[in-house]
């Protein structure tokens, strides 16, 4: 049966910048992340966003009963001690459980700003604040039904009279001065700098100073509302007559507009930034506003549990799962989510059954004064229902077996035709990979890429590699999306580790999808996806993560590709089992350096037109089973000009901290801009700290480490979790390259691969080579395992002996081992298969290109590139990087 559930409520939900709600939004310098508790009982929370210390430092195996944020943090409600435990990074907020912290003090709601957190007692007339400007307790002698925070000021209600107040700093907001001291409400949400309140006539008033802006959050829309949530300068509410979402006050120019016709049970907001629970059976959550994740894949929580039976004016929310029986939301058998009812049914509809404890008021169309083309549609479709029941209902059950029948029939000839055609492609498939193989190669040797004659010597695309896969068998590999298979969250995506019918390994990386069509993010979304799919099937490097194939069907957006067993250099260096970043030992940190390096490099120089990455970092460098990097996440890639040393005139993409000032300021980016981020991992990898991490003072780790090295105090910027290496030669040498990958101006930065020969001499000196000079060989037959093309070194290799398949899989052996701690008893040299691909500097080099099946040879000249000290940064420049980092 049709059923409509709209219209006004008689109970109000708020939740804010920060009230205490089942969803959060964390804001500030690095990005918003959503949070929700999932709709599986067992209030865990999950995150979704930029800011790294959020997303991965959210406890996951706690507990937890309520959510709230604030900048650059979110905090939840233990659910067993009824304290609070933040995560994240503010200066201002302690992380963990907040100090000081009473001993026993029990909380029945928390709420955040900006750089505050505060808390009620259970007992309901003492609040404990901590933070900047409110750390202190605040007695109240009547009881206080709620409280929530604005960015520097917290309010709360009166239980009784219902009127409100609130403290802290008055500056910017006025909201103490303007609390509008008569009026009743039944609920209030702060936003940044304004208070907006349910009036008893489910009327919204908002008060507070907007700074100046021309639309004012305090003009409020005169609909009705059952929910409202404050944001920096904005406000939005769930309207009570068709739960559909409604936002006022200022929106950025890229803001993206809240979804159209969705109903939700619950919204909150950030700074310019919101989410919301929609009001169907997924429990979905979806988002809007500026930058940020648009949906989270995962079912979130409406509301919060409650021990309290669901008043009169509420029903108790329960879903049908699939297996037919209700599913949990809370934990304890005596808990519950509330929801408000709706009090009256819409013009046009008529109650079909009222609200009661447990089910929402119902409305249907009413069909004898139908006005809509939905009630006509839903009245006609009742008749024609009845009447295929009562006359056609034979007809069509017949006609409905004949279908299934034929459909049945074709899907199983088609089903042996694709078996059959398989069959016999089995034979070919040596074929296929040499000529893969030799495609490669192609690919490799036209790496001059000769402006005269780029069209001829472009990698054209190629998506024949690629295995297009279905939905159903990506959703059969990774046990239906389910949360055990997630190995790891991006901005925009979402990572399951999954199985194929053939017992391959795979990571699966799935798009977060907008559930609104708003007009920028599923573009964003799906032109990363197509930047990557292409990229990713023209290029072949061993150290560049395969993609094995695709799936794209209705909306859904899949990459599939080899799975990395040990995760990303992130989580070695980053992670929470400090044991991992111990194991990582300096010959590996370096070695994955050198690998990544040759990556890039691969990208730079050999693929036609260059490719530029613009989201070097460590998240993005995966460590395969043999502890091989490979450098991931194509999704921001550009195809730079044919002549790599141009520029393309680009707006900012990619992860701050990482980011070359000189496209971030100037919007100019050339292959050096991965340099500079390329500079940021070395920094990362010799000293073990983030490229931004706030928890020191100094948080940026160029303008920390930078001058450390420039003074010769290197041993301060190693990583005090490793012993230093008795020869510290080879790490001064890479701490030097990373100082020159971050100079200021790209065209004083080193290309990429000077930065891999400088890397390979370092690594060389600290693995005890006699000879700088030879040892970059030796690593390369480790490092540089071509899978791509193990006979293309006979180019220009004279050496050949060692060049093949087996005998840079037999060194690589070698090579494990001795990083395994079991060296090989004297230095070891092979020729090297990568370099011989190299282009080399300095000189006159003859590079073979073939072009359209003819054969020649290109001179190619290049200057020797200065090997010049790293100059001071000059006054503006060091103000550019103070302000922007
Ligand atoms: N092939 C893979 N095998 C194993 N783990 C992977 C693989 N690809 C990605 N991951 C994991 O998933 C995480 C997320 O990857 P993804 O590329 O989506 O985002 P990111 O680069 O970390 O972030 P952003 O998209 O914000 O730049 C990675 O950091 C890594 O831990």
């Amino acid at each position: 049966m049709f059923v409509l559930v709209v219209s006004s409520s008689t109970r109000v939900e708020v939740s804010g910048l920060g009230s205490m709600s089942s969803i959060a939004v964390s804001y500030g310098p690095d990005g918003p992340v959503f949070c929700g508790l999932k709709a599986d009982g067992s209030h865990s929370v999950s995150c979704y966003g930029s800011d790294a210390s959020v997303v991965y430092g959210a406890p996951s195996r706690v507990p937890l009963l309520g959510l709230t944020a604030g900048s650059g943090f979110v905090c939840g409600l233990l659910l067993d001690s009824n304290q609070p435990y933040c995560w994240g990074s503010n200066p201002y907020v302690k992380m963990g459980v907040p100090q000081p912290m009473i001993e026993g003090a029990a909380y029945s709601e928390i709420s955040a700003g900006d750089h505050h957190l505060c808390a009620l007692r259970k007992t309901q007339v003492l609040i404990d604040c901590w933070g900047y400007n409110m750390t202190a307790s605040y007695q109240h002698n009547a009881a206080i039904s709620m409280i929530t925070a604005g960015s520097v000021f917290s309010c709360g209600l009166f239980l009784r009279n219902k009127t409100t107040f609130c403290w802290g700093d008055e500056t910017g907001s006025g909201v103490i001065g303007l609390i509008p001291r008569n009026i009743r409400f039944h609920s209030i949400s702060a936003g940044g700098f304004h208070v907006c309140g349910i009036l008893e006539n489910f009327q919204v008033f908002c008060w507070g100073r907007s700074s100046g802006l021309q639309q004012s959050v305090n003009l409020a829309p005169m609909d009705p509302m059952v929910a409202v949530s404050g944001g920096r300068f904005h406000a939005c509410g769930i309207k009570s007559f068709n739960h559909e979402v409604l936002c006022w006050g200022f929106t950025a120019g890229d803001s993206v507009p809240p979804p159209k016709q969705a109903k939700f049970y619950e919204i909150t907001a950030g700074d310019y930034f919101t989410c919301g629970v929609l009001a169907e059976r997924s429990l979905r959550a979806v988002c809007w506003g500026s930058a940020g994740p648009w949906s989270a894949p995962l079912a979130v929580s409406p509301g919060v549990c409650s021990t309290n039976p669901c008043g009169p004016g509420y029903y108790e929310y329960s879903i049908l799962s699939n297996s037919n029986s209700v599913s949990k939301l809370c934990k304890s058998i005596d808990s519950r989510v509330c929801l408000p009812c709706s009090v009256s049914c819409p013009q046009g509809t008529l109650e079909s059954s009222p609200c009661n404890s447990s089910s929402d008021l119902k409305c249907e169309f009413n069909c004898s004064t139908c006005n809509s083309t939905q009630c006509s549609s839903f009245c006609s479709s009742k008749t024609k229902h009845k009447s295929l029941l009562s006359i056609q209902l034979p007809i069509f059950l017949a006609e409905l077996v004949f279908t299934v029948i034929l459909l049945l029939s074709v899907t199983l000839a088609a089903l042996f035709y694709v078996r059959y055609k398989l069959r016999n492609c089995t034979c070919n498939a040596t074929t296929s990979t040499t000529n893969m193989r030799s495609r490669a190669k192609r690919t490799t040797t036209t790496s001059s890429c000769p402006s005269s004659n780029k069209d001829s010597v472009k990698i054209m695309p190629d998506l024949r590699r690629a295995q297009v896969f279905t939905y159903e068998e990506l959703e059969k590999a990774t046990g239906k999306f389910k949360e055990e298979s997630i190995v790891g969250k991006g901005s925009f995506s979402c990572v399951f580790k999954g199985v194929l019918k053939d017992g391959t390994v795979v990571a699966v990386k799935r798009a977060i999808m907008a559930a609104s069509p708003s007009p920028e993010q599923p573009k964003r979304n799906s032109k990363e996806f197509k930047t990557e799919l292409d990229l990713l099937s023209r290029l072949n490097h061993a150290h560049l993560l395969n993609l094995l194939g695709y799936c794209e069907e209705e909306g859904e957006r899949l990459l599939v590709y080899e799975f990395m067993a040990h995760g990303s250099l992130y989580q070695h260096l980053h992670g929470k089992d400090p044991l991992l970043k111990k194991k990582l030992d300096w010959v590996r940190r370096v070695t994955i350096a050198v690998q990544a390096a040759r990556g890039i490099e691969y990208l730079h120089g050999y693929a036609c037109p260059p490719v530029i990455h613009r989201d070097i970092k460590s998240s993005n460098i995966l460590i395969d089973e043999e502890h091989n990097a490979r450098v991931s996440d194509f999704g921001l890639s550009l195809l730079g000009p044919t002549d790599s040393s141009a520029a393309l005139s680009e707006l900012p993409a990619g992860t701050l901290g990482y980011l070359d000032p000189e496209y971030y300021r100037l919007h100019y980016l050339t292959t050096k801009s991965d340099v500079y981020s390329f500079g940021v991992l070395l920094l990362e990898i010799l000293s073990g700290r983030k490229a931004i991490d706030m928890r020191y003072e100094e948080g940026n780790i160029v303008e920390w480490a930078v001058p450390l090295i420039k003074c010769g105090e290197i041993e301060k910027v190693l990583d005090p979790v490793l012993k230093k290496p008795g020869e510290m030669e080879g790490l001064r040498r890479i701490a030097r390259v990373a100082c020159k990958c971050v100079r200021m101006r790209g065209k004083e930065r080193p290309a990429m691969e000077k930065v891999t020969t400088e890397l390979e001499r370092g690594l060389a000196m600290l693995m005890g080579s006699p000879r700088e000079e030879e040892a970059v060989l030796a690593t390369e037959v480790v490092l540089g395992s071509s899978r791509m093309n193990n006979n293309s070194s006979n180019n220009n290799n004279n050496n050949s002996g060692s060049s093949g398949g087996s005998n840079n899989r037999k060194s690589g052996r070698m090579m494990e081992e001795m990083m395994e701690g079991m060296r090989a008893p004297s230095w070891i040299t092979f020729p090297s298969v990568t370099s011989s691909q190299r282009r080399p500097s300095g000189s006159e080099v003859e590079v073979e290109v073939e072009m359209e099946g003819r054969r020649r040879v290109v001179v190619e000249e290049e200057e020797e590139e200065e090997e010049e000290e790293i100059g001071p940064a000059s006054p503006q420049e060091e103000l550019f990087l103070q302000h922007n980092f």
